[in-house]
């Protein structure tokens, strides 16, 4: 059995510790998530969604626990080992796009694998494959306030497959669309992230779309609980 790609486990935070205005948002939160799975992460606003996300992701750091990302166990590596595995093993993908506006969506896909050492026509040739697998080829020379807000999530979806991740981790992808675009472009990033064969976790509120993943895990009171 190859390991996880990721592993969580006994993930403590708390913010402002010791202080009137403690919070614990985490208390012993466990999460294994094998290759190619692709798990819901289902919790109430507030309940610490992104704060596990982010330490999963190595954005955040926990107060206690370990992750572990294809194996490797983070806690104590330096900054910079955690960037480069950040870099190279992790996409993520938020509410909102955060797409540069001064780029078209082409470019905004192809300037990740630059910062991450491809040349340029390795990087275009994947920005146009990535952005035709989720139907935005001909969308490719857009800037991102010339598209819906659908297209904008997609490509968003593509930039972060860019650096070919092994982990996605997406904070409610498509909670700022309307119910029936979010279904589509929802579909979508199962799509991509299945014909990628690679490992997410995908935070949703919505219990139809968390239906079409192959595990639910929710977030309550700290911690991780199937259902
Ligand atoms: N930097 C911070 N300092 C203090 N408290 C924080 C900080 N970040 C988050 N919190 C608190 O921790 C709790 C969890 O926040 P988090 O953003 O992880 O929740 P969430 O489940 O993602 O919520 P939402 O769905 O509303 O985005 C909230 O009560 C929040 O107010």
């Amino acid at each position: 059995m190859s390991d996880p790609v990721l592993r969580l486990s006994g993930i403590a935070k708390t913010y402002n510790p010791g202080r009137p205005n403690a919070v614990q948002v985490l208390r012993d939160a466990d999460l294994e998530v094998a290759r190619g799975e692709v798990v819901a992460l289902v919790a109430p606003s507030g309940a610490g969604k992104s704060t596990l996300l982010h330490i999963a992701g190595l954005l955040d750091v926990a107060d206690a626990g370990e992750v572990a990302i294809g194996g490797e166990v983070m806690g104590r590596k330096s900054d910079r080992r955690r960037t480069v595995v950040r870099r190279q093993m992790v996409g993520f993908v938020y509410q909102f796009h955060h797409l540069l506006p001064e780029f078209t969506a082409l470019e905004n896909v192809v300037l990740p694998q630059l910062a991450n050492g491809a040349s340029a026509s390795e990087a275009e040739a994947r920005a146009r494959g990535l952005l035709d697998s989720v139907g935005l080829a001909d969308r490719a020379a857009h800037r991102p306030a010339a598209m819906s807000g659908g297209e904008q999530q997609r490509v968003a979806f593509c930039r972060a497959m860019a650096n070919t991740p092994q982990l996605l981790l997406a904070d409610e992808p498509t909670g700022n669309l309307d119910p029936a675009t979010s279904d589509r472009v929802f579909d979508a990033l199962v799509r991509l992230v299945r014909d990628t064969g690679l490992s997410a976790v995908i935070a949703t509120h919505n219990l139809d779309l968390a239906a079409r993943m192959d595990r639910r895990v929710r977030l309550t009171e700290g911690r991780l609980v199937a259902f």
